[in-house]
């Protein structure tokens, strides 16, 4: 019996996602990542806004469809995915599949708010924010003025739709130690792990995404968690 897990590991930028996300995968078994900044699209066709700047924190700025496409992929067949990406499946849980989604805007694509078995949203002062990112380089650097003209401005008004929309996600301290960050979210997920048959929701036959799904080899109902 197969159990798929996709977790969210959301929040704004420079909050520690990727970090975190790395030691996530090394501590879980079987666990693929998809990092949402692979799905930027090519820098000519990300829109120039009314502030003149180029509108990289936007949604639009992302090819969604594909991501979706790449998560469908790992739902379809984990074992066949890991493989793919050259993940080493673990004998001793050959039935649990974990697959982490990296980004900064997880949980402002509606078609993807289903398959999340747990959202995590880390988040991070503004002062900090802006520091840690001045510390970085990105494939296009930022230009000047960006953070406070566009990058975070773009932040609080997704940041509020979510909260509007009612996405239910755990609150992540992203100025805590890097190491206390790990050992709360993995305690979590292998609770999550642990748990998967203790409140188990109703998912269509075959239905591979909603919670974490756990596929019976007998062909009797799916259930998600
Ligand atoms: N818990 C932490 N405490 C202090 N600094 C951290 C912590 N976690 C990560 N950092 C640092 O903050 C910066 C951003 O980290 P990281 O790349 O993991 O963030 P991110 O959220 O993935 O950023 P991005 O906006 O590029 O997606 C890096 O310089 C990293 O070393
Ligand atoms: N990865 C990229 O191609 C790219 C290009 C320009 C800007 N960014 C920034 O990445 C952050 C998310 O991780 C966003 O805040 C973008 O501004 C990324």
């Amino acid at each position: 019996m197969d159990m798929k897990f996709v977790v969210g590991i959301g929040g704004v930028t420079n909050s520690g996602k990727t970090t975190l996300t790395n030691s996530l995968r090394k501590a879980l078994p079987n666990c693929c990542v998809i990092h949402q900044d692979d799905f930027f699209k090519p820098q000519d066709q990300i829109a120039v806004g009314e502030d003149g700047f180029k509108q990289w924190d936007a949604l639009e700025a992302l090819d969604m469809e594909a991501m979706l496409g790449t998560v469908q992929a790992w739902l379809s067949s984990p074992q066949k995915f890991a493989r793919a990406h050259g993940v080493k499946l673990q004998p001793d849980a050959p039935d649990t599949h974990i697959l982490l989604l990296e980004g900064f805007l997880l949980y402002s694509y509606r078609p993807l708010l289903d398959v999340y078995s747990r959202s995590y949203f880390l988040t991070v002062p503004y002062e900090e924010c802006k520091w840690r990112r001045s510390t970085r380089s990105y494939p296009v650097p930022d230009p000047p003025g960006l953070f406070d003209g566009h990058v975070w401005p773009m932040y609080q008004k997704y940041k509020r739709e979510m909260e509007a929309s009612g996405v239910e996600v755990v609150q992540l301290d992203g100025t805590q130690p890097r190491d206390a960050l790990f050992l709360q979210v993995l305690g979590d997920i292998q609770n999550l792990l642990l748990n998967q048959d203790s409140s188990p929701r109703i998912a269509g036959p075959g239905q591979a995404a909603g919670h974490c799904v756990a596929v019976s080899p007998l062909g009797t109902s799916p259930r998600s968690v």
